[in-house]
């Protein structure tokens, strides 16, 4: 475990979503070409929700080597992934069906066990250990980049505030079936895996998203679930953010300019 203080936030924020897209792209091809260079794959975990769609500057882009690409997800719907709640399904939608990706290199959860949460997740976990443990060792897997998005109360993967799985310290991937947001069952990633990423980068675009980013980046001593978001040293902390969700933020805007 690092003693040095986490590394402080970089935010972008750009002056519309659409602008998002396009740098989120470079930012992408960027963390995935250090670690092609050093470790021969990449591994990632994506969110759903309003994310999979700001992945749009990856299709058609011949930076891309969709072949190392190793994918997760850091929060499941414990669903079938033909439902219209699957994270899988709408990142396939948004991304996966319009680039060339070899199936076997995104990981699902097993479908055979959407009865039995406990089962589910610790398929789930099993299959990050694959993908890590043999590899690198780590006592936690180092994702070389994870996205999030964060919810209206500060939610991110399916990480809910006040919930007990704020506090989980072992487990890499844990499971509820009480998420304030339908659907209630779920899996997700736990704060040792998403603190341990490489990089972690946040997108959040919209007024919307003004009151709670302002909570989760100005206030951090609330605990809000996307505040604890803060990887291990020399783990980075990114968000990308338009300029109708910064809108509230204390910090000028020239400090957020790329
Ligand atoms: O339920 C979920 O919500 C969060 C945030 O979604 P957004 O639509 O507000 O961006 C999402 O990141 C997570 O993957 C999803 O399961």
């Amino acid at each position: 475990m690092s003693h040095h203080p986490p590394n402080p936030p970089v935010i972008h924020s750009f002056a519309s979503s659409e602008v998002i897209v396009s740098s989120l792209a470079a930012f992408v091809v960027k963390a995935q070409k250090e670690a092609i260079d050093k470790k021969g794959r990449f591994t990632i975990a994506l969110s759903g929700g309003s994310l999979p769609k700001q992945l749009n500057g990856l299709v058609g882009n011949p930076a891309v080597k969709w072949d190392m690409w190793q994918v997760f997800y850091a929060d499941e719907r414990v669903v079938p992934l033909t439902d219209p709640d699957s994270n899988h399904l709408l990142c396939s939608n948004e991304l996966f069906n319009k680039v060339p990706i070899p199936k076997e290199n995104i990981h699902t959860i097993d479908v055979t066990l959407l009865d039995d949460l406990e089962e589910l997740s610790d398929a789930y976990e099993k299959e990050l250990i694959k993908e890590f443990a043999q590899k690198d060792a780590a006592r936690f897997p180092v994702f070389d980049l994870i996205l999030l998005g964060m919810g209206p109360d500060g939610h991110t993967a399916s990480l809910f505030p006040g919930h007990d799985l704020l506090a989980e310290e072992d487990r890499w991937v844990a499971y509820l079936d009480d998420s304030p947001k339908p659907p209630p069952k779920r899996i997700t990633f736990t704060y040792p895996v998403i603190n341990h990423a490489s990089r972690v980068a946040f997108v959040a675009a919209g007024a919307g998203k003004a009151d709670i980013l302002k909570a989760v980046l100005d206030r951090p001593e609330e605990g809000l679930p996307a505040s604890r978001v803060r990887p291990v040293f020399p783990g980075q902390l990114f968000w990308f953010v338009d300029e109708a969700a910064a809108a509230k933020l204390e910090v000028t805007s020239d400090e957020f300019k790329l």
